[in-house]
């Protein structure tokens, strides 16, 4: 597979605090791509300097072979980009948005097929101040896409949006890259990452922790299956008695024990019979029937790798 986006080694410090500190990537042809990281990690940033506004300290960065670089109107040419703040004017026309931004490539979408791609043709004399949430971001990421680039860069797209605009959201991407254009999305939805992506890569306090698709990076890490349980203060010291755990977080008064494919088939079991040995001893029978048992995912993941509470 050819890479659209390389990153390489790239380093990016304020007046003391790293926030890219070594970031190493790759985006290949028609993948989708998802950057996860907790508030402050750096995703923005990153992205940034892929899009060649932000200047790193180091390392380097192309696009369909072209060197990142803000002047560059060749650069400009590879990606389409829909960010966080991505806004026009209130009064300008949706049509009119969609000409002006077509007169910047040689070979744009048509605007027609474009607005009923994107289900704004009733709307093309409307003004983007009066267009609903999710129609602005179909007209913005429909702008982005209109030079029809390799590649395009995506920061946090659906927030905000309700599920129906969510899901009308991700048809428009599908309807405008076809699985032909290679797609890095920066998101804290986890479950729609883990639905839409390829492949996932893991960004905490400026570094890389995990990347690959969803289930190698479970399987990897020993998170197939999740019991859940009410929290006892002895409850890692029985856990670790039961083949295959590998790890547990605690929320409030809920304890999640994680494991690998060891843990999948009778662990539940086990864990009963450890758990009846212990209840009897404090009086916790309710504890037993508290007991869910499901398959991990990458919220999973993701709280276990960028939180603070590990096994
Ligand atoms: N221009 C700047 N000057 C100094 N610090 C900055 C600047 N821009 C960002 N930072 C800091 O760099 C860190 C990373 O910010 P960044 O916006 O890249 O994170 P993020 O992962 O995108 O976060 P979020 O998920 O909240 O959008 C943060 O601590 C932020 O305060």
């Amino acid at each position: 597979m050819t890479a659209v986006l390389v990153v390489d080694d790239l380093r990016k410090s304020y007046p003391g605090r790293t926030v890219l500190d070594g970031v190493t990537l790759r985006v290949h042809e028609g993948e989708t791509i998802g950057l996860v990281g907790p508030n402050g990690a750096g995703k923005t940033t990153l992205l940034e300097c892929v899009e060649g506004i932000r200047r790193a300290d180091s390392g380097s960065v192309t696009i369909a072979g072209v060197t990142a670089s803000a002047a560059s109107a060749v650069f400009h040419l590879t990606f389409g980009a829909q960010l966080q703040e991505s806004s026009l004017p209130n009064r300008l026309r949706v049509g009119e948005a969609m000409r002006l931004f077509a007169a910047f490539y040689d070979e744009p979408w048509d605007i027609d097929d474009l607005l009923e791609r994107i289900d704004l043709r009733e709307q093309r004399r409307t003004m983007y101040g009066k267009l609903s949430g999710g129609q602005k971001r179909r007209l913005t990421l429909a702008l982005a896409l209109l030079g029809r680039p390799p590649m395009v860069l995506l920061d946090e797209p659906t927030t905000g949006l309700d599920p129906h605009a969510r899901l009308e959201l991700w048809g428009v991407l599908e309807r405008l890259t076809s699985g032909r254009t290679a797609i890095l999305l920066a998101t804290h939805d986890m479950h729609e990452a883990q639905e839409r992506c390829d492949r996932i890569y893991v960004l905490d306090q400026a570094r890389m922790v995990a990347d690959g698709p969803v289930s190698r990076l479970l399987d990897e890490a020993g998170l197939v299956t999740k019991i859940r349980l009410p929290h006892r203060p002895w409850m890692d010291e029985v856990l670790r008695a039961v083949p295959g755990w590998t790890a547990s977080r605690v929320v409030a008064a809920t304890h999640y024990a994680y494991g690998g494919a060891a843990f999948a088939g009778d662990a539940a079991a086990a864990l009963r019979q450890h758990l009846t040995a212990r209840s009897d001893e404090h009086g916790t029978p309710q504890l037993l029937a508290g007991i869910t048992t499901g398959p991990a995912d990458l919220e999973d993941l993701y709280l276990i790798r960028t939180g603070r509470q590990y096994a």
